[in-house]
């Protein structure tokens, strides 16, 4: 069972996985980019924000997504796995880079996972407030400097995406309270964990 945690940057992703973690020590904690060792050489050229070309960062992004299905995901299939982002953050950001086709990036996508789209996605979803007062005590990357407007962008294709794919998911309002979160999504993987 490949479980998805998805949203921009401080949306809370890694905090309620912890918690989550904490109380299910048997579940594989994973993240893109860099769960592999691959993954991390790659995360440092990305996280840089230093490629001046768009289809190489998506390229490098997908790279990382095949090393880590074909290392971390598909060998634990019959486990359950939980990810700190993975493809829809790679379709998220990127249409918001610019010229890029939803299907093609689907497409893209399919083959990096072989064909294996997780069994569920949590998409967190903030508002600009939230997301000024996280961003502001946060030292940020090269991808977070961007703007708090291009991150609020993204979040809109996440969604979009999602809906479009019709992936089970839960939609989750980053703004409640961490321990209301947590409530949320301890009910939707009631059956799972
Ligand atoms: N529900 C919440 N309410 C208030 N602060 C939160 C909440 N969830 C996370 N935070 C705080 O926001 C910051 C970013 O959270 P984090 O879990 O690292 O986000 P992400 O992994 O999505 O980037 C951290 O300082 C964290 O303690
Ligand atoms: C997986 C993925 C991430 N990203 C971006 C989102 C984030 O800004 C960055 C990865 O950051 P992340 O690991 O979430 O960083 P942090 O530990 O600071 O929260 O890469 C893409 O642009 N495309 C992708 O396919």
């Amino acid at each position: 069972m490949y479980v998805l945690f998805e949203g921009i940057d401080t949306c809370g992703k890694s905090t309620q996985i912890e918690l989550i973690s904490q109380k299910h020590p048997e579940i594989i904690v994973t993240h893109e980019p860099g769960g592999t060792a691959f993954g991390q050489k790659a995360r440092e050229i990305l996280l840089s924000d230093s490629l001046a070309s768009k289809r190489a960062e998506l390229l490098l992004f997908l790279a990382d997504r095949a090393e880590h299905y074909q290392e971390v995901i598909s060998p634990n299939q019959d486990k359950v796995i939980i990810s700190d982002r993975g493809f829809l953050s790679g379709i998220g950001y990127a249409l918001a880079n610019g010229d890029f086709d939803f299907d093609e990036l689907v497409s893209l996508n399919r083959f990096a996972l072989e064909g294996h789209f997780p069994d569920k996605v949590i998409l967190f979803l903030t508002d600009m407030k939230t997301l000024e007062e996280r961003t502001s005590v946060k030292c940020l990357d090269g991808i977070e400097l961007r703007g708090l407007e291009y991150l609020l962008k993204v979040q809109e294709h996440m969604k979009e995406s999602i809906l479009k794919l019709g992936i089970p998911h839960l939609f989750v309002d980053a703004t409640e309270d961490i321990e209301t979160i947590h409530t949320h999504i301890t009910d939707y993987l009631r059956n799972t964990l």
